[in-house]
Parts: C-alpha cells; sequence; structure tokens
C-alpha cells in the first residue's frame, strides 16, 4: 500500500493549511520532515525541514496511529503557514521521499472505508457534509454520518436474517415434526421491514431535494413584476426589469439560504399568447420549469388567470401592492411590501415538507430500498405456503438482503465507489 499525501484544507492563502500523509510509511515521513515522531494525537510545534536541512516552515505537527485514525492507517497532519510557497515546499519534500506520492481525489476517505473506518452511506454523509451550504443540509449529512442509515440497515438485515432463518429451519426439518408454525412471525418480521422500507422511499424525494435544493418558480403574466420580485428576494439585480413585456426570456435561477433551506429561486418568461419565436421558446421554458419546481409564486395582476396549474401549496399573489387600494395579499418587490410574509410562507411550506425527510438520502439509496422491498413482496405472496414455497421465499428473503446491504457497501459495490468518489476533491 503506498503512503499518500496532499493538501487537506482549500488552496489558496489562509492562516493554516493541513497537509495530511497517510499509509505505512507515514511516520517515516514525519521523521524526515519534523526530525522525530511527537506523540500521538499531540500537537507538537516542529521546525520542518526538506533534506538539505532547508528550513521550510514552523509548524504544529499531530500523529495518529492506525488504529485511531481517520483512514484506518498510521496518519501524519502537518499544520503549517498558509502560505502558497510553504504548501508547496512541503508537498515538494514529501515528494521527494521514497515510497510517497500525492494522493488522488478522494483517496483519503477511499482507505477510510476499505478499512472500515466508514460505511458507504458514511462517506455519502461526508462529501454531502463537505458540500454543505445551508443549515438543514448540514444537519441532513451529519445524520448520515453519524451511520443512521447503517443503524436502519442493520436493524432490517436482523429482522430478515431472522424470517429467513425460521423459513430455512422449516425445510431442514420437513421430515421431522414442526413444532411452531412459523408464518406468522416470519409475516410479522417481513412486514416491519415492508412498512419502514415504504416509510423511507416516500421520503428520499425529500432528502435529495435538501441535498441538491428546492426550486421555487415565480410565475405570472408579462410586466407583472416577476423580476423585480426575485431582485428583491435575492437583495440583488439578478434579472433584468423593464417596463416593457416580454423583458425576461430565459429561466433566470438564484441560489440562496433561506432560513436554512436551500432553495434556488426562478424567474420566469411573462406567459401570454406571442408570435414572437423567441418569446415563445421562452414561454415553453418557463411552463416546463414552473411545472417540475417544488412550489409556484403566481404573480396576478387584476383577475387574470395563471395558465399553468396552481397546485395545492402554491401561492398566489397580487403584483404591484403599493398601486392598490387594498394591499391585502399582495406584494410589491418595488415598496417591499408583502416581502417578508411572502418569504414565511415559502420557508414554512418547504420545511414542512422537510421535515419528511427520509434517513435515506439518494437515488442509489431508493433503487437499493425498492428492490429489497420488491423481493419482500414476493416472499410475502408466497408465505403460508408450506414447506414448497418457503425455500422460494426464503430465497426472497436473502434477495432483499442482498439489495439491503449496498446501502452500507457490504457487498461488493465498485461501480458505485467510482461515482461516490469522483464528486470528492483533491485532499479529501
Ligand atoms: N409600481 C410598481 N411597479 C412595479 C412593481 N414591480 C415591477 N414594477 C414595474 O413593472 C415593470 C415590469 O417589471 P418586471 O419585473 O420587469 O416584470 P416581469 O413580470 O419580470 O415582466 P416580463 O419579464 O416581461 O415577464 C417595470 O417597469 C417595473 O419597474 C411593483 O411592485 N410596483
Ligand atoms: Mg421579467
Amino acid at each position: 500500500m503506498d503512503t499518500i499525501y496532499a493538501l487537506s484544507t482549500a488552496q489558496g492563502k489562509a492562516g493554516v493549511a493541513v497537509i495530511r500523509v497517510s499509509g505505512p510509511l507515514a511516520f517515516q515521513a514525519c521523521e524526515a520532515l519534523a526530525g522525530d515522531v511527537p506523540m500521538r494525537r499531540q500537537a507538537a510545534l516542529r521546525t520542518l525541514r526538506d533534506a538539505e536541512g532547508v528550513h521550510l516552515d514552523d509548524a504544529l505537527v499531530l500523529t495518529f496511529s492506525k488504529d485511531a485514525s481517520f483512514t484506518g492507517e498510521d496518519v501524519v497532519e502537518f499544520q503549517c503557514h498558509g502560505s502558497t510557497a510553504i504548501i508547496a515546499s512541503i508537498l515538494h519534500t514529501l515528494g521527494n521521499l521514497d515510497g510517497l506520492r500525492s494522493a488522488d481525489p478522494g483517496e483519503f476517505t477511499r482507505r477510510a472505508l476499505e478499512n472500515g473506518q466508514l460505511s458507504l452511506a458514511q462517506v455519502e454523509g461526508l462529501a454531502d457534509l463537505i458540500d454543505a451550504e445551508t443549515e438543514a443540509q448540514r444537519r441532513q449529512a451529519l445524520r448520515v454520518l453519524s451511520g443512521d442509515l447503517g443503524n436502519l440497515a442493520e436493524s432490517w438485515r436482523r429482522d430478515l436474517i431472522r424470517a429467513a432463518a425460521l423459513l430455512e429451519a422449516t425445510i431442514d426439518f420437513a421430515d421431522e415434526e414442526v413444532p411452531v408454525d412459523v408464518a406468522p412471525e416470519v409475516s410479522a418480521l417481513v412486514e416491519r421491514v415492508m412498512t419502514a422500507l415504504e416509510h423511507q422511499i416516500e421520503g428520499v424525494g425529500i432528502s435529495e431535494r435538501i441535498r441538491t435544493g428546492f426550486e421555487v418558480a415565480i410565475v405570472g403574466a408579462p410586466n407583472v413584476g416577476k423580476s423585480t420580485l426575485l431582485n428583491a428576494i435575492a437583495g440583488r439585480d439578478a434579472a433584468i426589469t423593464s417596463e416593457f413585456a416580454g423583458t425576461t426570456r430565459d429561466v433566470i435561477e438564484v441560489r440562496m439560504d433561506l432560513k436554512g433551506l436551500p432553495v434556488t429561486i426562478l424567474d420566469t418568461a411573462g406567459l401570454r399568447e406571442t408570435d414572437d419565436k423567441v418569446e415563445s421558446i421562452g414561454i415553453d421554458r418557463a411552463k416546463q420549469r414552473a411545472e417540475l419546481a417544488d412550489l409556484r409564486v403566481f404573480l396576478v395582476e387584476g383577475d387574470e388567470a395563471p395558465d399553468i396549474p396552481v397546485l395545492a401549496d402554491d401561492i398566489v399573489v397580487k403584483a404591484k401592492a403599493d398601486l392598490l387600494d387594498d394591499p391585502a395579499n399582495a406584494i410589491s418587490g418595488v415598496s417591499g411590501y408583502g416581502l417578508g410574509t411572502l418569504i414565511n410562507r415559502i420557508t414554512a411550506t418547504l420545511s414542512e415538507r422537510a421535515s419528511h425527510a427520509a434517513v435515506a438520502t439518494r437515488e442509489r439509496h431508493r433503487i437499493s430500498m425498492a428492490n429489497g422491498l420488491s423481493a419482500l413482496q414476493s416472499a410475502k405472496t408466497l408465505l403460508p405456503g408450506g414447506e414448497e414455497t418457503a425455500d422460494i421465499s426464503a430465497e426472497e428473503i436473502r434477495t432483499a438482503i442482498r439489495a439491503l446491504d449496498s446501502l452500507v457497501g457490504r457487498i461488493d459495490v465498485e461501480n458505485v465507489l467510482d461515482e461516490i468518489f469522483s464528486s470528492f476533491c483533491l485532499g479529501k
């Protein structure tokens, strides 16, 4: 196994940078640069030098033995000054040592997975935690990283192994007298897992939204003030506004943190009949994106009716509140009237949905769980059928166990590994 090294903090100037070394030669590398190997897990101030004895930096050195490190290998961290020149000189010195090479993106985490320090689901949680920009994303990623999905999968596994074992016992002892009818207990176990799976599968869509962001589309006729409203919500001039109807053509996206929720606000072309080719392409896009969005805010002037479906949670508000005698349920991107109320309504609706998030967070999880669920459905229909169907039923339960094992990476998952690690950057 190679010993690998990389800058684990972000590129660029900073007060401090962390360079990590992991592998069997990590402590030797530490000795080469720092002169000795400080006590494990204790910060020690050392002068780092290259092979010629040139002073590179004064750094805090931390060492971890393989039984208590992130990667499951001996690890050294150099907390040096975060200048580009210092980082380059330390990396260069490490690269000149025999048996060391620079790490591939995600390689530290990959080793942590291979050495059993993290499960596959936890690796995904770690990737999400590093990407987290909002409070909801941080909380969700931490839940995955702390192993909640793994624990759930483990409890399903226990139930299903017991169910399969009970069925297999009836097959093995078919000639003898089986003291009890196992079907009721097997079906109770199977049903319990099925219910949990259904619940998790339902919630994956929401968890994915928390990961990738909710979309809220502003829709309405031309000139009602959609782009002005977007700019008011975003607090900057993201979209062009003008007194000419048909100003916005493309969908304008502004990504923001609305009270801890990741939300992308979409400004769209005003909806109307038109002969203008380009405008009508814009209108088609507006409709498509609005229909796919998680929530729509309809801006209406007068009593025109929106020409795309208004769903239950959608918000319909009157435009240009500042020009109305009765500004009830109206908003103005110009005066700011009603803006706080609108943002509260959006966040209340999305928070309510976010509260139904599953512990599982990815399409990969959904597929594994759906495969497990369908195997359990077959197992269940075969259930109280005596010994002829008992072995097929047990086999279906084993299939379900294998499908669920891929959640935490217990079985061979090389193909998903590459996909997951491709999202990691260097030094992770
Ligand atoms: N008085 C008043 N004028 C507004 C308000 N919002 C927008 N306007 C004006 O109405 C005109 C159209 O505003 P936009 O924000 O470009 O309207 P839009 O809905 O994006 O229009 P399209 O992109 O053409 O669909 C501009 O002249 C704005 O200054 C408002 O709340 N009050
Ligand atoms: Mg516009």
